[in-house]
């Protein structure tokens, strides 16, 4: 059994995951393996330097996230560039391990954190969906708080996004994250005695 869990950036995705890997699910985080198919050495690198410069590259070869990042949240098209080179080596990880976890592990839960849940319309490799929410105004806040970044690129990335209220109007599970962490482990207890799945 899975199922995914998104939301919008910095509305508490990792923090609802670790919850619920606390109470003895599986992860599978789609921003980890977009690290580890950019690499050095991996091929979605080396078309990302082809693509973007050598300039979004450090000395030593790895990919410097910040440069590519002010590119790619600044000019929407970039930004799809990037996503055509880099969404298919994600998705074959995340595909090849759900295949490993849910035969290994039939009886665990995979919880899959997919950032882009509905943007990319992969829903249908989940049996529920959970939604992190906050309003807008608090996961400005929050992005501003967590990141170095200036208002208007935490507008720009949340901008890159769709907005947090049509994921929470097509959530199967909702999960309120605007107050306290103790409020939402409330709701992660509740929603880990009360699941069904099937
Ligand atoms: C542009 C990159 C290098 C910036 O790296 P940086 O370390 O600053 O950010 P990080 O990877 O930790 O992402 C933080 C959050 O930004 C948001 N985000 C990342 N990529 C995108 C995108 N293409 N569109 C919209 N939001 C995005 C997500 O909410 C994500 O959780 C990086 O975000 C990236 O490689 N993005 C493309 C891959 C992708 O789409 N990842 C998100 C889903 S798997
Ligand atoms: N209930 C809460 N109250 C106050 N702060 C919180 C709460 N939940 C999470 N945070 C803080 O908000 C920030 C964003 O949370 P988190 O990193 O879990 O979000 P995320 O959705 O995984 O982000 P991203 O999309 O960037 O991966 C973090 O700094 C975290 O500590």
């Amino acid at each position: 059994m899975n199922i995914g869990l998104t939301g919008g950036i910095a509305t508490g995705k990792s923090t609802v995951a670790k919850l619920l890997t606390e109470h003895g699910a599986i992860l599978i985080d789609l921003d980890g393996i977009a690290r580890e198919v950019v690499e050095p050495g991996q091929p979605s690198l080396l078309a990302i330097a082809e693509r973007f410069g050598q300039a979004v590259l450090q000395q030593n070869g790895s990919l410097d996230r910040k440069k590519l990042g002010a590119i790619v949240f600044a000019d929407p098209a970039e930004r799809k560039a990037l996503e055509a080179i880099i969404h298919p080596a994600i998705r074959a990880v995340m595909k090849e391990r759900m295949a490993y976890h849910e035969s290994n592990s039939p009886q665990q839960l995979v919880v899959v954190d997919v950032p882009l849940l509905y943007e990319s319309g992969l829903e249908s490799y989940f049996e529920q969906i959970m939604v992190v929410y906050v309003p807008r105004e608090t996961q400005l806040q929050r992005l501003l708080a967590r990141d170095k970044l200036t208002i208007e690129e935490a507008q720009k990335r949340l901008d890159a996004q769709m907005d947090i209220e049509d994921k929470k109007r097509r959530a199967d599970i909702l999960i309120d994250n605007s107050e306290s962490l103790a409020y939402t482990e409330e709701q992660i207890e509740r929603f880990w005695r009360e699941k069904r799945f099937g």
